[in-house]
């Protein structure tokens, strides 16, 4: 996993691979823009007309190294640089010396000076990086504008110009990035869909700074890597007593569907006995579209309504298609009160912790959450930015002991000691009805094989997402619907067994 460090926390890398690589500050400031340039290379077509914007900090030194060697590879690239001389750092100013004797540098001290962008120039944004400690305003703010209403493609410096890295958008003027090129390790912003307007899409280059102090950093929110996923391992005399037992409570009458997804997913992803617990109803469908599940009837004929922990399985997990009928309610907080193993809640199992609060005390420690934002906000209420979204994660999971994961574009998977770790895999193909029952047949199933919760947790939302990326390679996003999720779930086992 890669940690998600803090702006201090980076600046403190910077220092001690200074220290100790050992390397100056220049060559560190060299080779961090040669990482961007090749990164850049392979992005933007040859012949472009390159304006690159540089404030008198570090970052517009980068930028001044970046000119310089998109120069010498023959680039049509014209350099603006903002604020006053007197504040610039000292690797700035000698990367000012070495670019002059290559080309013209302008100076922008007013508005008059702000150069007309071009729609179809290119532009590299290197007015503020990691060093930002305030909201940009005054001619810094006219020149963002500028960039912004242009219509380039704009390649932000580690960082677009106007964001902290892991803070809250300020009042200022923001960079709107079409691409960012990171230097090391992703920002925790990068993961946040209110930033998304301003990062672009975002690349991280790997400018050599100390690897095991980096690791050494104390944070408690990661990027998950494949290397991070364990998988239930099968033995020799394994059989299907021993490989995870499973009991699925789901579907009601029209929603057999989540029902039979959750169900067939989970046989999918190695559940040894499935038993699904369902209305009257689903029997006939269950039987006829999960051939592998025994299926117990409920008296109900459309809802569930009583359902308890049995000796012979070893995992419960309830929601798909359940609906929120008092009867179902009712059968829910029974099946809390009796159960004292981690269980699986999703969809309308959360919608009934939403309207019956108390019941979230009474879960057995260590139980799997997954709801989606509407869930979410059901659940700890609104919330006014993702920072917060975060912290009532975080909350929500330490509070109440539970390890849960709010889905989404790098879905993000809490421990229930607040660990917050971002998934990578997946795509908005997967924002497709039935999506969310796919995942819950997985998690249940992985931690009906003994894996820990967070582990099942964690590797379900990887391996979810991983299927949807086979399936989008095969069917395309446009097209991909929940069922393509559980045929392309073997192929996603399969590339994290290397
Ligand atoms: N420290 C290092 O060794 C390295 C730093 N690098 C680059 O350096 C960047 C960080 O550089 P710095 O720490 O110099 O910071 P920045 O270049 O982000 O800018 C800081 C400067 O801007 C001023 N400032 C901050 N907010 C302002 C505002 N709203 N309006 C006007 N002025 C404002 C500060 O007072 C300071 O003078 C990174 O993002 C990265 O691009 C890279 O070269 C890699 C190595
Ligand atoms: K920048």
């Amino acid at each position: 996993m890669i940690p998600i460090l803090t702006a201090q926390q980076i600046r403190d890398a910077d220092q001690y691979t200074i220290g100790h690589e050992p390397i100056t500050s220049i060559n560190l400031m060299e080779r961090a823009s040669r990482a961007f340039v090749r990164k850049f290379s392979t992005l933007v077509p040859g012949g472009s007309r390159i304006m690159i914007f540089c404030g008198t900090g570090n970052n517009g030194g980068d930028g001044l190294v970046i000119a310089r060697v998109l120069i010498q590879q023959a680039h049509d690239v014209s350099i603006f640089v903002v604020g006053s001389m007197e504040r610039a750092t000292e690797d700035f100013k000698v990367n000012f010396e070495r670019l002059s004797v290559l080309t013209g540098i302008h100076q922008v001290a007013n508005e008059d000076q702000i150069p007309n962008i071009p729609g179809n120039a290119v532009v590299i944004d290197g007015l503020f990086g990691s060093g930002l400690s305030r909201p940009v305003s005054g001619l810094f703010a006219n020149v963002i504008d500028q960039i912004n209403k242009s219509g380039a493609e704009v390649y932000a410096i580690d960082i677009s110009s106007g964001l902290y890295p892991d803070q809250p958008l300020s009042e200022g003027a923001v960079v709107e990035a079409t691409h960012t090129i990171s230097f090391q390790t992703p920002k925790l912003i990068f993961f946040l869909p209110e930033m998304r307007k301003y990062v672009g899409q975002w690349h991280v280059v790997d400018i050599g700074l100390d690897e095991p102090f980096i690791q050494s950093c104390e944070t408690d929110a990661f990027f998950t890597q494949a290397r991070d996923i364990a998988l239930p391992s099968r033995s020799t005399f394994d059989h299907k007593g021993s490989a995870g037992r499973l009991l699925l409570i789901a579907g009601s009458k029209g929603k057999m569907g989540a029902a039979t997804l959750s169900a067939r997913a989970a046989m999918r992803s190695g559940c040894g006995l499935l038993y699904i617990h369902t209305p009257c109803c689903g029997l006939n469908i269950l039987q006829v579209n999960v051939p592998e599940a025994m299926v117990i009837e409920d008296e109900h004929t459309e809802v569930i309504t009583e359902v308890m922990p049995a000796d012979n399985v070893d995992v419960l997990a309830m929601g798909p298609g359940i609906g929120t009928n008092s009867l179902t309610q009712k059968a829910l907080a029974d099946l809390i009160l009796h159960t004292s193993e981690p269980m699986v809640l999703d969809a309308d199992a959360l919608n009934i912790l939403a309207l019956n609060p108390e019941l979230l005390n009474a879960l057995p420690p260590e139980s799997i959450l997954t709801p989606h934002p509407g869930e979410f906000a059901r659940l700890v209420g609104a919330w006014r930015s993702d920072f917060e979204k975060l912290e009532k994660l975080r909350w929500l999971a330490k509070t109440y002991q539970l390890n849960v994961v709010l889905k989404g574009a790098y879905s993000a998977v809490c421990s229930s000691r607040g660990y917050l770790y971002f998934n990578p895999t997946g795509n908005p193909g997967m924002a497709t009805a039935g999506s969310g029952d796919v995942l819950t047949g997985i998690v249940a199933a992985l931690l009906a094989q003994g894996m820990a919760p967070f582990d099942a947790l964690r590797a379900g939302v990887y391996l979810h997402g991983q299927a949807g990326d086979e399936a989008a390679i095969n069917v395309g996003e446009i097209s991909l619907m929940a069922s393509d999720l559980i045929e392309y779930l073997p192929a996603a086992f399969k590339k994290l067994h290397f």
